[in-house]
């Protein structure tokens, strides 16, 4: 069947939903093409069906087709930015990688092949993930990308530098202790932002400190107000390369209940969309929207919210030039298949 799609600006883009209905056809993200559909993409958007290193509820393996699905209904101008994405930019849908459920190490080594083989030729990437795990090997191919540590703005209830969970070093629950223990980090200009809920001692705050992270927690948020956290973070960030990792279980349950471990008292989903928006001009060189499990939501709030934070992430990807990758990896090196 035709696809009819938008062209705009020389740029194929969403399946025109003016003239096949939006809930027809298999889904990809907001209706775009493939990436075998396009010569190449400057922004591209990939899942991660991986849930192998949940501590609660698991499920996170359907969150990227969950978001897909509940991305039916965007449009191809974003008001908030005065700007039409999928014009400004080729943006595409990579499909998913394909991870080894019963291997959480062989999965992280996939996923950082990926996405390095995915950003080879300078383009920017999404992931909808899956589980907080794959922010570790998505940062370590940032990094690798930009030739040194990156800053990270991370949105998120919890502060993810725990240790281990029964011995294990690659959780949700521990990506970014790892991703500070192996120097891929910026240490000046990391940020969590959302934080709340019981911990398991003070200790846990006292070793984040440690790393580096700065904390707006979610009543900072309400205090304070999104100016001032906008304000405080870019300030935090400057001109580094920048990666913003969302954990959708930053919101309130109320507003994604659909997570593998919600915590009462969280931001809104109109406080996360324009937070994201004044990192406009930031250069963001990777973005992930993770820890979405379709079992636990409800009528797709979840779904939508993480579409919506998906498409302010593309937006402001769509705005920057291809990046400039300071290193290269072979493709003989390259020891796992492409993205599916
Ligand atoms: N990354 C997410 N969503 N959660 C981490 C929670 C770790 C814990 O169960 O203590
Ligand atoms: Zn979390
Ligand atoms: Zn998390």
């Amino acid at each position: 069947m035709e696809e009819l799609r938008i062209e705009d600006n020389g740029r194929l883009g969403p399946i025109d939903s003016s003239r096949i209905p939006r809930f027809a056809g298999a889904a990809t993200f907001a209706r775009l093409p493939r990436l075998d559909q396009v010569e190449s993409a400057d922004v591209a958007i990939v899942g991660v069906p991986f849930d192998s290193g949940v501590s609660y509820r698991p499920g996170a393996r359907f969150g990227a087709n969950h978001v897909r699905e509940a991305s039916r209904l965007l449009r191809p101008y974003n008001p908030a930015l005065d700007l039409s994405p999928f014009a400004e930019a080729q943006v595409a849908d990579a499909g998913d990688v394909p991870v080894n459920p019963f291997n959480i190490n062989a999965a992280i080594e996939t996923i950082q092949q990926n996405a390095l083989d995915l950003t080879e030729d300078g383009a920017r990437l999404l992931t909808i993930g899956g589980d907080h795990t794959i922010a570790l090997p998505l940062l370590r191919a940032a990094a690798e990308r930009t030739g040194g540590p990156v800053a990270l703005l991370h949105f998120d209830a919890h502060l993810d530098t725990w240790d281990t969970y029964f011995g294990a070093e690659y959780t949700h629950g521990t990506p970014f202790r790892r991703a500070v223990e192996e120097g891929i980090l910026d240490t000046d200009a990391l940020s969590h932002v959302g934080t709340r809920g019981p911990l398991y001692g003070k200790r846990d705050l006292e070793d984040d400190r440690r790393f580096g992270f700065g904390i707006v927690t979610s009543s900072d948020v309400y205090y304070q107000g999104v100016r001032e956290t906008v304000a405080k973070l870019r300030d935090r960030i400057g001109d580094r390369p920048l990666y913003v990792s969302v954990d959708i279980d930053v919101l309130d349950p109320a507003h994604a209940p659909g997570t593998g471990t919600p915590e009462a008292g969280g931001i809104t989903s109109r406080e996360l969309l324009e937070i994201l928006r004044g990192l406009r001009g930031l250069n963001l060189v990777g973005a992930d929207v993770v820890e979405v499990s379709p079992a636990y939501d409800h009528a797709e709030l979840t779904g939508v919210a993480a579409s919506h934070v998906a498409y302010d992430l593309v937006s402001l990807m769509s705005e920057l030039p291809k990046a400039a990758n300071r290193t290269e990896r072979g493709a003989a090196q390259r020891t796992t298949a492409g993205a599916q």
